[in-house]
């Protein structure tokens, strides 16, 4: 089985576009998918849960069925930190925790896992625990979502730099455009990226508004 966690430069990054990327080509390639988003800040009650939009989605491009509860075992209402919105529910975030519901994901004998972070590489989930000991914990590789703005070139080496320091592998890095208007010299900055960047650029996703009815698996490249 492959894990594969999509982490991102920032949040609104376009984690959850890369995400819908990565399932929907594991699933063009016949592979069984599940989808996680482990700790999700900023959800909305349905009558029974908080549900996440992040989760809700990639749950429509996983092609194994699981309990919502599964994809997204910590949900929480504010739009905040989530060591935050953790505290304030009276949640423990813990490891363990984490690990029994990605067990109960793996169980289920998919092929791959896509997992979801939340803000960027150094998210805390307590006082004790950073998320990527999570990733570290379930063997993920790393996929680092670019979000094409001024200012990605520091945040993307940074956080290359940061996982390898946590001694985590990085598949490599995809490049997203998530405004409307194209940042000033969109090529140039991907071609510093990828002169700069130690790891392989894995594809590019354009801007388009209907990016959930889209099928983006053709614009990335995994190695099998
Ligand atoms: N390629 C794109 N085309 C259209 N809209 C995009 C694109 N990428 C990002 N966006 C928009 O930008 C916003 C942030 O993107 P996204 O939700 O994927 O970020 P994220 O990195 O997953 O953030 P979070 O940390 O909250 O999970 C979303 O509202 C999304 O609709
Ligand atoms: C609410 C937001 N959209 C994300 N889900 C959470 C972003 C957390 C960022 C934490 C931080 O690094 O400051
Ligand atoms: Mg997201």
């Amino acid at each position: 089985m492959k894990v594969y966690f999509i982490t991102g430069t920032d949040t609104d990054a376009g984690k959850t576009v890369v995400t819908q990327a990565v399932l929907q080509h594991l699933a063009d390639k016949g592979l069984k998918t599940l989808a996680m988003k482990p700790v999700a800040s900023g959800c909305e009650w349905d009558g029974e849960r908080w549900i996440n939009s992040d989760a809700v989605n990639a749950r429509r491009h996983m092609t194994l069925e699981c309990d919502y509860s599964l994809t997204n075992p910590y949900a929480f209402e504010p739009a905040i930190a989530p060591h935050i919105a953790a505290e304030e529910a009276g949640v423990s975030l813990s490891l363990e925790g984490l690990l029994k519901h990605f067990k109960q994901l793996a169980d289920l004998n998919p092929d791959a896992i896509v997992v979801e972070g939340a803000g960027g590489w150094l998210l805390p989930l307590s006082e004790q625990l950073m998320m990527p000991e999570f990733v570290k914990a379930i063997n993920a590789e790393v996929i680092l979502t670019v979000g094409m703005k001024l200012g990605c070139l520091n945040h993307a080496m940074l956080t290359e730099q940061a996982i390898f320091s946590s001694s985590v592998p990085v598949l490599g890095w995809i490049t997203n455009q998530p405004t409307v208007e194209p940042m000033a010299r969109l090529e140039q900055n991907v071609t510093t990226l990828k002169h700069r960047m130690a790891t392989a650029h894995l594809g590019s996703i354009a801007f388009d508004a209907d990016w959930k009815q889209l099928a983006l698996g053709s614009r990335i490249q995994l190695p099998d």
